[in-house]
Formats: C-alpha cells, structure tokens, sequence
C-alpha cells in the first residue's frame, strides 16, 4: 500500500499546473579524468551509443586546449573562449590559460544551464560535459565547483571517473588512481563510477578483485617493501568502505564492449543523487539561508547596539533622507547598513 501511495504521489509531482506531464530531468554526466585516460574518446563512443539507442543526449565541451573534437558537440568552451588568445593576453603558460578559461566561462554557465533547461521534443535524457585532460584544474578550481554545483543543483548529476586500465594494473598505480577518485567523491559528494577503460588492450578483473577484498592486493604488494607500499597497504584497509559504495564498469572507448553497463551505472548513480544527495543538497541551502539570516538579524543587532552608542546616526540619516536630499553623508557598508536600518525603523513609525 505504501509503495503504491507514494507512486502516486510521485506522479502528482510531475504534473504542471495545466495537468500535463512534465518530461523527467536529464542526468549530467561529467567526465573526468587523468590526462591520456580516453575522455574524448569515451565521450565520441557514448555519444555513438546514444544515438544508437535513439536516447537524446546534450554534449558539451568544456576542455578549451582540445584541438579537434571527434564528435559535434552543443556547447563548446572554444567558442566563448580563444585559449590561445589567453594565454597571449594575460601572459601565462598552458594550464594557466586553461584555468583562467575556464574560470571567463564559469561567469557565463547559467546560460549554459538555461540551454539544457529548454524543452525539447522529445526531451533530454542525458548531458554529457567533457573537462580538461588536466584533471586538477577541474576538480580542484573554482570555475569547476561553479561548473558541477550548476549542473548538480538543476539536474540529477554523476561522474565517471575515467581510469587508464593499462596503466592501472600495478598496485601503486591502482592506489594512486583510487585516491584520487576517493578525493573527487569527497570534494564533489556526487555519486562516483569508476569507468576502466582500455580494457580491448588490458582487462580490469585484476582491479576489481583488489577492490573487492584487500587481501588480495597485499597479495599484489608483497614482494615490495618499500615505505609507499606500506602506505599502499594501509590505505587498502581505510578504502575499504569507499570501495563497498563504489560502482564500477570496464569499457574500451575503442571496441564499444561495456557500454550497457555503463548506461545501467549511470541509471544507478542517477537514483543514488535522487536518493542521497539530493535531500543533503535541500537541507545544505536550508542551512545556508538560515545562516544567512541570523548573520543579517545579528548585524542589525550589533547596528542598534552600535547606534544607541554612537549617538543617533541613524535618526540623522533618516532625516537627511527625509529631507529629500536623496544622498546620505554615511558610506560603505556601515553606512548601508546604518540607512536600511533607518528606512526600516521609518516604515515602522519609530522616527519621524
Ligand atoms: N586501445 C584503446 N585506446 C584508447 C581507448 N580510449 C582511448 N584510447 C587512446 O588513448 C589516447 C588518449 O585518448 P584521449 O581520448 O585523447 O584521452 P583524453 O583523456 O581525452 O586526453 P586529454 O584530453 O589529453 O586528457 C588516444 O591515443 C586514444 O586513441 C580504448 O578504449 N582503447
């Protein structure tokens, strides 16, 4: 019964005002990954593969250095952005211009997002962003918080963590590669799949078997002694947990082979933001309006505090304001405060 009374529930919530169904949200696909991992040319695959399957997606390319693109994209960063022109202009050498390019099209995303927002028939069903190969300034940037919070505030959205298969099969590759996944889900708190491409030239078993139990890769690890491998070691018992909330899929960008099962993770990780990281997104801009105002309430506080101190400022300002002058002799924020503070003792009929 109560399965079925929240059904309905939810089907009343996609209804609109006229009584007409509203097309579900499209999920966001970020893709990142360490640079030479096959971002691209993951990206070029799934864009084949929707196609196939006839789902609608929007491919957006958010790498401004890439020369060429092997697939159209929507939105391309470099048609905002000359990154060459950049690096010229300000002086700064390749990551430096990526970086600031990225930061000159951040200001511009609530266009971006209003273009994904647009109705279409039939609607979308998947957005896919390519970033820059260097993962760091994605990941770790402002522009790149700017860029997934837009995205991860209007539309159920995930990363695919791209990972070199071939180059992941030693155990202190594989650790390296798993610390940065483990550092993009806690910087983000997005639902994380990790997509082990290459595997036409090397297959990942080896990796999820390590993931699956740490034995195993101490196993791996046994004959070095050296001190990063006991760092290995012992990270494997704290990623334990982080292992067990993870999804995985091996694909090859090249062959196709794995993409259903990337499609099912993405379908996955699109139920996991619904179910988790949504109701921590509401609560998170709950408690910042809150914060926000008590920060206020306090500062109008400390004001009247301030003001039955300094002698009657504000009443000055509002007489000054009611004179008609139009101008106040208060400035800066103090002064701001100090006059909407006045205003508002005005309106109540406290002065004059
Ligand atoms: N064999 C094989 N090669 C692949 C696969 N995916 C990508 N490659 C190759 O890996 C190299 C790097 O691929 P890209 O798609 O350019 O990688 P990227 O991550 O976008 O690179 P950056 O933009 O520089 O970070 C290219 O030579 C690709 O042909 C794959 O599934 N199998």
């Amino acid at each position: 019964m109560a399965t079925e009374a929240s059904a309905g529930m939810q089907n009343l919530n996609i209804q609109d005002q006229a009584g007409q169904q509203e097309a579900p949200k499209p999920t966001v696909i970020l893709v990142i990954g360490m640079a030479g991992s096959g971002k691209t040319t993951f990206l070029q695959r799934l864009n084949a593969h929707l196609h196939e399957k006839q789902l609608p997606g929007y491919i957006i390319n958010l790498d401004p250095a890439v020369t060429k693109l092997p697939y159209g994209a929507h939105v391309d960063i470099r048609d905002t952005v000359n990154y060459k022109n950049v690096m010229k202009q300000y002086s700064l050498g390749p990551n430096g211009a990526i970086l600031t390019s990225l930061n000159l099209f951040a200001t511009r995303f609530d266009q971006v997002v209003g273009l994904c927002e647009k109705q279409r028939d039939p609607p979308l069903q998947y957005i896919v962003a390519d970033t820059p190969g260097q993962i760091e300034i994605f990941t770790w940037s402002a522009s790149g918080a700017i860029v997934t919070e837009a995205f991860a505030s209007t539309f159920p959205t995930m990363i695919a963590y791209i990972i070199d298969t071939p180059r992941c099969l030693g155990p202190q590759t594989f650790m390296t590669n798993m610390l940065q996944a483990c550092s993009i889900l806690y910087k983000t708190r997005l639902p994380v799949l990790l997509v082990f491409n290459k595997v036409d030239v090397a297959r990942h078993e080896s990796c999820l078997d390590w993931m699956a139990d740490f034995e195993n890769f101490h196993q791996a690890l046994d004959s070095e002694q050296s001190y990063a491998a006991t760092l290995s070691r012992s990270m494997s018992l704290v990623l334990e947990q982080f292992y067990q909330n993870m999804r995985a899929v091996g694909v090859s960008a090249v062959t196709g082979e794995g993409m259903d099962d990337f499609m099912a993770g993405v379908t996955k990780c699109a139920q996991e933001y619904e179910e988790q990281y949504k109701p921590e997104l509401v609560k998170r801009q709950q408690d910042r309006s809150q914060q926000e105002q008590q920060r206020q309430a306090a500062e109008l506080e400390r004001l009247r505090a301030d003001r039955t101190a300094d002698g009657d400022i504000a009443a000055a300002a509002a007489a000054s304001m009611s004179r008609g002058s139009g101008k106040t002799v208060l400035d800066g924020r103090k002064g701001a405060a100090l006059q909407r503070l006045a205003e508002e003792e005005e309106a109540e009929g406290v002065l004059d």
